[in-house]
């Protein structure tokens, strides 16, 4: 069963278009969302947050319309960390990630016993315990990102959104966060879709790759099947080559004298 699919869904945002789009995305299973600048990656990842609402067609999420769903009930089911930006509010790690029990608790009543040991999981699952009483601004982009992850598990939601997750971390930041990804989806089987840009990493770790240009899908699937040099070219428009080393592809471009 796809955890999360789109039927037909149409969205129109001023000269961009997404057309009568089909797909599936795989339940328990950390997928990739890839293509150049402006092919609609972010959009598509908001349409399924219902931050923007199709025009037609209808996104499911275990085969019931997510406009079917109750917003309060939404946010325990999905959760989507936006891009990260350089403003953050003055709170503390343990704060940032106690924003994440809100979906669960009643009105403004304080967090249960339930919501501390999530509160406590999250952390320790993010490596933050440490890190819980420290001011985000005191934080690197790297330890930031581990805190924005952990408020987003402290929701314990099925699906975990994140448009580019890994833009301004460095090659050691972008594999601890996909380590961390990876742990997260096989131990919890949570179903983790990510907007990314580097291809290799995509390659590497997610289970599938939806690949988008211009508002639709050229190709979904296993990295191992449709990274090829054709989709390079026809994509990305870029004459390269692509080289497994171990499953980890490394993309070579093609050019003389180097
Ligand atoms: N509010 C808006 N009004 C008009 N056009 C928009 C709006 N938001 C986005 N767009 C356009 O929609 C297209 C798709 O944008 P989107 O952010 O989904 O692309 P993307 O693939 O995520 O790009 P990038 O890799 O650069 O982040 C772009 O051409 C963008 O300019």
């Amino acid at each position: 069963m796809g955890a999360l699919k789109t039927k037909n869904l149409t969205f129109i945002q001023g000269a961009f278009q997404i057309n009568q789009l089909s797909l599936a995305i795989e339940e328990g299973k950390m997928t990739a969302i890839v293509g150049p600048n402006g092919s609609g990656k972010s959009t598509l990842l908001k349409l399924f947050a219902r931050l923007y609402k199709a025009e037609a067609g209808e996104i499911l999420l275990k085969d019931l319309p997510i406009t079917q769903i109750g917003r309060k009930e939404f946010s325990k089911k999905i959760t989507m960390l936006l891009q990260s930006k350089e403003t953050f509010p003055n709170i503390t790690v343990e704060e940032l990630v106690s924003y994440g029990r809100t979906p669960h608790q009643k009105g403004l009543s304080r967090m249960n016993k339930e919501d501390r040991e999530i509160l406590e999981w999250a952390l320790h699952e993010c490596q933050l315990m440490s890190y819980k009483d420290r001011m985000l601004h005191t934080l690197s982009g790297g330890e930031l990102q581990r805190a924005r992850i952990a408020m987003a598990l402290a929701q314990k939601t099925e699906v975990l959104l994140l448009d580019e997750p890994t833009t301004y971390l460095d090659i050691t930041h972008v594999m601890e966060l996909m380590e961390l990804m990876k742990k997260i989806n096989q131990k919890y089987g949570m179903t983790i879709v990510m907007v990314l840009h580097e291809l290799s990493f995509a390659g590497a770790y997610c289970d599938n790759l939806v690949v988008m240009k211009k508002g639709s899908v050229y190709k979904a699937g296993n990295p191992q099947d449709i990274l090829t040099s054709k989709l390079l070219e026809e994509v990305y428009e870029i004459d390269a080559m692509i080289k497994y080393e171990n499953s980890f592809p490394m993309i070579i471009p093609n050019k003389k004298n180097w």
